[in-house]
Parts: structure tokens; C-alpha cells; sequence
């Protein structure tokens, strides 16, 4: 199936670090641009920092930026955004920063200046008019919720027999999830 490919949005970019490359799309169907950061860092097991981006913002109204985290940097080195994704609400005219954890248990992580740290996902929002009432519409999955349908690995410890429609995969057997 093939539609109307979308126009992109304008977004107006001031660079705060004049040596800031501009946010660029790495291949023509990605949906995140990456972010650099403006300062090296290390950031030692479990610890958290904020690092500039050297850039600014301003989105159109109705549309939003969301910080999300990259996966090769989590997959290599436990690197985690505590807020992914982080939003960046269309009036924000401040220096777009990300806030990055180390997850690793043993490894320090370094980043120089300008490694891509980050991605931002330009997305249209909608904006909601709550309305109160007695009663909400009835639904299939009415109030059920964090797991109700059953399904995750650490159920099945506790009682394999209800639980046999998964293959737990461990982290010892599978290389790619070692240390995650
Ligand atoms: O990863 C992020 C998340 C947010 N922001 C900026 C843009 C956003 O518009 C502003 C406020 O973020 P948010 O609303 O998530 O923070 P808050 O703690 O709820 O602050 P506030 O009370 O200012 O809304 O901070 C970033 O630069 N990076």
C-alpha cells in the first residue's frame, strides 16, 4: 500500500553552540533526528546527568518533540533516559537538554562532544477537553490492567502451569541480552 507521502513541518532551530551540527535525519523513512551533545561526559554505573544539546526549538502549535533514547547506546552500554520519552511542549523556547543514566553494573560511560546521544520524534498532538461524568462507556477490557492478561516470565516462576502460552527467553542463552 502506497499513500501521499506527508509534507515534513517546518521547525525553527536556534543553535546556541554555533558548532552544533543541525538536527538531520540519518535515512529518509527515520522517525527521530539525532541529538548531540554539546559537552563530553562520563557518567559512572547508576549515575545520572543532564547534557545540553545546543539547540532550541520552536514547534508549531499542536505539534510536540519527544527525547527518545537510541537503542544501540542502550543494547552496548545500559544507556537509559529515566524520563523517555522526554517531551518538549511547543512553547519551550529553552535549550533542549537529555537526561541520561548510566544502567550498566560495572562500566563507566564517556561521551565526547557531538556524539549523538538522543533522538528527537516531531509528532503532532491532540489536545484533549475532559469532560466529567457518572459513568464511563463499558469497554471489552473494562478495568483490567498491569498484566491482566497474563503472559510475562515472572509470572511463570510462580505458577508455570498457568502460564504456557510464552517461551521465556533467558539472559544467560540469548548473547544479544547479556548484561541488559
Ligand atoms: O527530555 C527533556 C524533557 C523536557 N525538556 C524541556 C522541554 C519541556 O517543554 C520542558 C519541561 O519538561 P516537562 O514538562 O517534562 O518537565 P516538568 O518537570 O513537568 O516541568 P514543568 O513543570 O516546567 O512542565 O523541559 C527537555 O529539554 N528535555
Amino acid at each position: 500500500m502506497t499513500g501521499q507521502p506527508r509534507q515534513p513541518v517546518d521547525v525553527l532551530v536556534l543553535r546556541l553552540d554555533p558548532a552544533m551540527p543541525l538536527p538531520a535525519y540519518a535515512h529518509p523513512g527515520d522517525a527521530g533526528c539525532d541529538l548531540r551533545t554539546a559537552e563530553a561526559a562520563e557518567i559512572a554505573p547508576g549515575e545520572r546527568v543532564v547534557l545540553p544539546t545546543g539547540l532550541s526549538i520552536a514547534l508549531p502549535d499542536g505539534y510536540a518533540a519527544f527525547v527518545h533514547p537510541r537503542s544501540g547506546l542502550a543494547a552496548r552500554y545500559g544507556v537509559a533516559l529515566p524520563n523517555a520519552p522526554g517531551t518538549v511542549d511547543a512553547g519551550y523556547r529553552g535549550e533542549i537538554k537529555v537526561i541520561v543514566t548510566n544502567l550498566d553494573p560495572r562500566e563507566t560511560v564517556r561521551f565526547e562532544r557531538f556524539d549523538r546521544i538522543a533522538q528527537l520524534v516531531v509528532q503532532q498532538v491532540e489536545k484533549a477537553r475532559f469532560h466529567e461524568v457518572e459513568e464511563l462507556p463499558g469497554s471489552a477490557r473494562a478495568s483490567g490492567g498491569f498484566g491482566s492478561t497474563g503472559g510475562h516470565a515472572a509470572a511463570r516462576r510462580d505458577d508455570p502451569a498457568q502460564h504456557s502460552d510464552f517461551i521465556a527467553v533467558g539472559t544467560d542463552q540469548n548473547p544479544d541480552l547479556r548484561g541488559q
